[in-house]
């Protein structure tokens, strides 16, 4: 950090003459072979010269000494003044961005309160008040300055709260207290130090101001305002009692403004290692529990015993209301996950597989509700977990491993500090034995050189490598399922098929369960023991994956597995794809959804919606078309 900013010289030139200028007042006593208030009325209004390097006042004072002793005041003024607006302002600012709700309501209700107050008045009035105690009024004007800066503060907050590597946290079981401390505020610190910086200028500007008026140092006492103030009174017999006041004003104001750029950029750089690894994504709260009996998703022919299932999803049903409007995105699906087996969810984009996911881990998206159906995992009702009970469930429960690794990673924390946070916050290690366990995390997920990669900052990683640290944070909490979602899409084919085969070992080692999801058939055909076909937010088709992929029952995986470049044989042809597009949510018939592209449809596709129903033994099918042996499977597919 301390690298990036003193790479900004105009900071760090700016950040040198400040502190030279804070300690000199400070000094002052020691610095000045007189007082500020030592008259010589024989020197009176002299220009600059050996002896009075700034001049001297009416009554023969030394400036520079009277700038020095008076800066003490003026600069401890302001100091308070950002001391009080940033100590109110952050913790409102994080509350409001990170916890949301009726906190964040309350807290925009008083900020835009204060705001609407008129500064100048409330300052006037807390003078009158308060004449013979400026420190006071300073408070009181720093109370005035926090709105602006908690509404900033909020903002950052907010927009770090909905990043992946806060999700991340979450699933790894952190509590709210500790994403805060640990991700939330060294993201916002850049604001923050933007802020406090011009909350200082703008306090020394009020300071000023306020002693220019006559509420500051009385007589003989200097502080800048009042040396401004006497420095106007006799301006056209010497410019330089104004000058030294106005010199000292200036220079210290433009400093702070350049020290607070530079802290900024230092910030943002150290958490981004480049601009572009900033990414966003839509705010997201807890989701709600709610029951939905009625279930057209028939049950699922092959699948575990309920008692031996660890995952047992029934008629889930999820929705996002976006203006005002409901929709739903998921309808009653059906899922089961035996310990230790590994099941995908493949479908086109858009169909609803990371919004099952999301339902599975907790991490829907702001507007997102379980609006129907149950989640149970063991013995836990997934769906109405609270506090202490979600952390639980998270920590030891479910892993979540993200498409983006770079976005995942919390960019400004090294690897090994990264991974020690979530060790140490579960298994209350010792910082070495935590350290050793990080390392052993990394080899774990066969990561070259794991203490060099400890490290790294997330910057410093490839795409593969930053997934297998996603992944060594995935297992650190001895998940006993791993939802892994598109793990491997933003990563070149070669790096994909190590991470594949990485899930894999690891599943076998662990024997964990894992739910993979992926648009990708190849993907889920390499690791997966069972499969689920999704489409328009439910479930299409389901079995075993060597039987579906064999069989296809259902137009739409037929034309799935129709459009892998693997089954393309003829080269110099184009990709297949599958006529026209998935349907959004709000338009989804009463029929069957994929209807529309289906080259099987009949009239009755559209009458009602269609159950599933079992094909052959552990395969399921929500067609009354399924296809038979020797049906052709490419009929969807356009070439
Ligand atoms: N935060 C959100 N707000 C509103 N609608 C959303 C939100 N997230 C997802 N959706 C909608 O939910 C539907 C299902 O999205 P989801 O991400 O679950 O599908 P998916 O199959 O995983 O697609 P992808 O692979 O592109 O993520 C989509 O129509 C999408 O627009």
């Amino acid at each position: 950090m301390a690298r990036q900013f003193l790479g900004n010289r105009l900071a760090t030139g700016a950040l040198i003459v400040l502190a030279a200028i804070v300690i000199a007042c400070a000094a002052a006593p020691v610095l000045t072979s007189s007082g500020p208030t030592d008259t010589s009325l024989g020197e009176s209004l002299q220009g600059p010269s050996a002896r009075h390097l700034l001049g001297t006042d009416q009554l023969g004072r030394d400036l520079l000494t009277r700038v020095l002793f008076g800066g003490r005041s003026t600069l401890l003024h302001a100091l308070i003044v950002s001391l009080v607006a940033v100590g109110v302002a952050v913790p409102l600012g994080i509350v409001a961005g990170y916890v949301g709700g009726w906190a964040d309501r309350v807290i925009a209700t008083v900020t835009d309160i204060v705001m609407s107050l008129p500064a100048m008045i409330v300052m006037l009035v807390v003078m009158t008040a308060f004449s013979e105690h400026l420190p006071v009024a300073m408070a009181a004007l720093g109370l005035i300055l926090a709105p602006p800066i908690v509404r900033n503060v909020r903002g950052a907050a907010l927009a770090v709260r909905n990043e992946l590597f806060i999700d991340a946290a979450k699933v790894a079981g952190l509590s709210k207290g500790r994403i805060v401390f640990r991700h939330v505020f060294p993201r916002v610190l850049g604001p923050i130090l933007v802020q406090a910086a011009l909350a200082t200028a703008l306090g020394l500007q009020f300071a000023v101001g306020l002693s220019f008026l006559g509420f500051g140092a009385q007589p003989p006492s200097p502080d800048w305002g009042s040396m401004i103030s006497e420095g106007s009174q006799v301006l056209n017999s010497s410019p330089w009692p104004l000058l030294a006041g106005g010199i000292a004003l200036g220079l210290v104001s433009l400093t702070l403004v350049l020290v607070g750029d530079g802290l900024r950029d230092m910030a943002v750089e150290s958490w981004t290692g480049s601009p572009s690894r900033r990414r966003r994504r839509p705010a997201r709260p807890p989701v709600m529990v709610s029951q939905a009996p009625r279930s057209q998703d028939g049950p699922e022919t092959e699948k575990p015993a309920p008692d031996e299932a660890l995952l047992v999803v029934r008629g889930l049903s999820v929705a996002f209301t976006t203006g005002g409007t409901e929709r739903k995105v998921v309808s009653d699906l059906n899922l089961t996950i035996a310990p230790g087996e590994i099941v995908g969810i493949v479908g086109e984009s858009g169909c609803g597989k990371s919004s099952v996911s999301r339902a599975v881990s907790r991490l829907l998206a702001s507007g997102g509700e379980i609006v129907g159906g149950s989640i149970r995992f063991a013995d836990k009702d997934v769906a109405s977990l609270k506090g202490e009970d979600l952390y639980e469930y998270r920590r030891h429960s479910v892993s979540y491993v993200a498409q983006d690794p770079m976005t995942a990673l919390d960019p400004s924390l090294r690897v090994g500090v990264l991974l020690r946070r979530i060790v140490q916050a579960g298994e209350g290690l010792s910082r070495r034995a935590a350290d050793a366990r990080v390392l052993e995390l990394l080899a774990q997920v066969q990561l070259p050189d794991p203490a060099a990669v400890a490290k790294r900052y997330p910057h410093e990683l490839s795409g593969g490598m930053a997934q297998r640290v996603g992944i060594a944070r995935a297992i650190a909490t001895k998940p006993r399922l791993l939802i892994a979602d598109e793990p491997t899409t933003a990563l070149d084919v070669t790096v994909q098929a190590e991470i594949l085969g990485l899930l894999r070992s690891l599943q076998q080692q662990l024997g964990m369960a894992v739910l993979l999801v992926s648009h990708d058939w190849g993907v889920v055909a390499q690791i997966c023991d069972r499969v689920v076909v999704m489409y328009g937010g439910e479930v299409v088709e389901r079995g075993r994956l060597e039987k579906v992929a064999r069989e296809p029952a259902h137009p739409y995986t037929a034309a799935l597995l129709a459009c892998r470049p693997s089954s393309v044989v003829d080269d110099d042809l184009p990709l297949p794809t599958i006529l026209g597009s998935v349907l959004s949510p709000g338009e989804w018939p009463t029929g069957c959804r994929f209807a529309a592209r289906c080259t099987h449809r009949t009239e009755s596709c559209d009458a009602a919606p269609i159950p599933v129903s079992a094909v052959a033994s552990a395969h399921d099918v929500r067609c009354i078309h399924p296809l038979r042996d020797g049906d052709s499977t490419e009929v969807t597919a356009d070439v």
